[in-house]
């Protein structure tokens, strides 16, 4: 007799035999479509990809019951045989399996920027690139996404090698951005879906992810380039004693190391700035974007700083606790558009029963942060842009902390946070001080509106746009050229 699962699966688009749902699988904004099939099969919705069981949590609740609450079964993470084999990501912390090289190599992140109070050595620096960053857009208002990259290239770059970025055409940031862009590309649902699958690696080349063979030789040099390079450049000061610190050369400096141990340090190296460059980009270009869109948010957030900081100087790290309309506008940013819509997929390790539902062993589990975050039960107005919604008020309490889902669930979830907190607070708040962002005009006067629209991709940005970007006065003109 065959053996019976000990509940039914979750519901789902019924698909065809043998492939399943393979072809209703989106190529496009997969999160909007996952929250659409929401509607019809509900909160949780279980997918069928040649045999290859995936699950998709549509709530904040069934994420935070499954993923965090019980994070011992739910947080390996899936074979991906193009992205992790062929192009070589494998052995970096987010592909890793569950097991002794990802704990292992989460504790060295840990022990670096685990905590605020671990961040606190770094955030001089954080705070001297940022002033760099507000130099460089008074100078080049336009090129404001590049700008925003170049920094978080240079804080990750310092903080993970102590390396200090050049300020035009700087190879190691081309490089690490390179090696993202290629990472967001190979790391696409469909893309990763194919790659779970050898078989498909026979199929066509109009069918998507077999472009991926092609390019998968190329994006393993990029990467292998990424792990090294930089760490040779430490390794190299370190023997010179001209190192600066950072979390290669405290490692480096510390400790007599085996060829092995060296090698975890030079993966969790390039973890952090994988993980760091891209990420931190996006949600600093989502507010600009949001700054542009709502006027009456930029103002409030200007009065609580022109109250709290004044205007002969800009907002440091200490001001953060100070400035909780700031703190709400950056949980805002996080939660209007999050910068990874499905966050990174997990990965069961045993059979599981769920709210009724089977969940077999080796599903992969899919949380749409996106739909989360837009939740109209958990937040009024989903598409809007307003902090009010993250600060109490008499007979109102706050709506629900997006960062609970933003960086992700349990065993996995991001181990960036506190940097990246610390950067995109800075940004904001020293770009409120000194810039007034309004929409852009055209030659003939009239005013262009930004399409608030998003890229696809693991780590997704704002669609490019236009906005003028002024300095709010002549004093606080003088007082970014002032910051070095
Ligand atoms: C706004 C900024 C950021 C957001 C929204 C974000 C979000 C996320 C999310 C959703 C995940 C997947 C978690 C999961 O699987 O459940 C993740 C993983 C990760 N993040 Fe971040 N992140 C940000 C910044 C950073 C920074 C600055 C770093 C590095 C310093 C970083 C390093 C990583 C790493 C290494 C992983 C993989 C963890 C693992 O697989 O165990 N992230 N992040």
């Amino acid at each position: 007799a065959q053996k019976r699962s000990p509940a039914p699966l979750p519901p789902g688009p019924k698909g065809w035999p043998i492939i399943g749902n393979v072809l209703d699988m989106p190529t496009t904004k997969p999160w909007l479509v996952f929250t659409k099939w929401g509607e019809r099969w509900g909160h949780i919705i279980y997918l069928n990809l040649l045999g290859q069981p995936m699950v998709v949590l549509n709530s904040a609740n069934m994420a935070v019951e499954m993923l965090d609450k019980k994070s011992s079964i739910y947080s390996d993470r899936p074979i991906f045989t193009m992205a992790g084999e062929l192009a070589g990501w494998g052995s970096l912390i987010a592909f890793l399996h569950y097991g002794d090289s990802f704990r292992e190599a989460r504790r060295l992140l840990h022990q670096v920027m685990g905590t605020k109070k671990s961040m606190e050595v770094f955030m001089p620096m954080v705070e001297h690139q940022t002033h760099r960053f507000l130099n460089r857009v008074l100078s080049h208002p336009d090129n404001v996404q590049e700008l925003i990259r170049w920094t978080a290239g240079a804080i990750i770059l310092n903080l993970a090698y102590g390396y200090e970025v050049k300020e035009d055409n700087d190879e190691m940031v081309a490089l690490v951005d390179k090696a993202m862009q290629q990472f967001s590309i190979i790391t696409r649902p469909n893309a990763f879906l194919v790659d779970a699958f050898p078989m498909l690696r026979h199929v066509p080349s109009w069918f998507p992810g077999a472009n991926f063979k092609r390019l998968a030789t190329e994006y393993k040099k990029t990467l292998t380039d990424m792990v090294t390079l930089p760490f040779v450049y430490t390794k190299r000061q370190v023997a010179a004693g001209a190192a600066q610190p950072s979390f290669v050369s405290t490692h480096l400096e510390n400790n007599q190391l085996t060829k092995e141990q060296e090698a975890t340090i030079q993966r969790a190296a390039a973890a952090l700035y994988t993980g760091g460059s891209d990420t931190t980009v996006s949600s600093i270009y989502t507010f600009f974007l949001a700054m542009c869109l709502y006027p009456e948010v930029q103002k409030n957030a200007q009065e609580e700083i022109d109250a709290v900081v004044g205007t002969d100087r800009l907002p440091s790290p200490a001001d953060r606790e100070r400035l909780p309309y700031i703190g709400a506008l950056v949980k805002e940013v996080y939660r209007w558009h999050p910068v990874g819509p499905l966050g990174l997929p997990h990965r069961l390790m045993e059979n599981d029963v769920h709210d009724g539902y089977f969940i077999p062993k080796g599903t992969i589990i899919i949380a749409n942060i996106w739909n989360i975050l837009h939740d109209e039960n958990s937040y009024k107005n989903p598409m809007v842009f307003d902090p009010e919604r993250f600060l109490s008020a008499p007979g109102k309490s706050p709506e629900q902390d997006p960062r609970t889902f933003s960086f992700g669930f349990g065993r996995r979830s991001c181990p960036g946070l506190n940097l990246a907190e610390a950067s995109v607070f800075m940004s904001c708040a020293m770009v409120l001080s000194v810039f007034s962002i309004t929409k852009a005009m055209n030659a003939d006067g009239s005013v262009v509106t930004p399409s608030a629209e998003f890229e696809d991709g693991t780590v997704s940005h704002p669609k490019p746009f236009r906005c003028s970007i002024k300095p709010r006065s002549s004093k606080a003109e003088a007082l970014i050229r002032s910051a070095e």
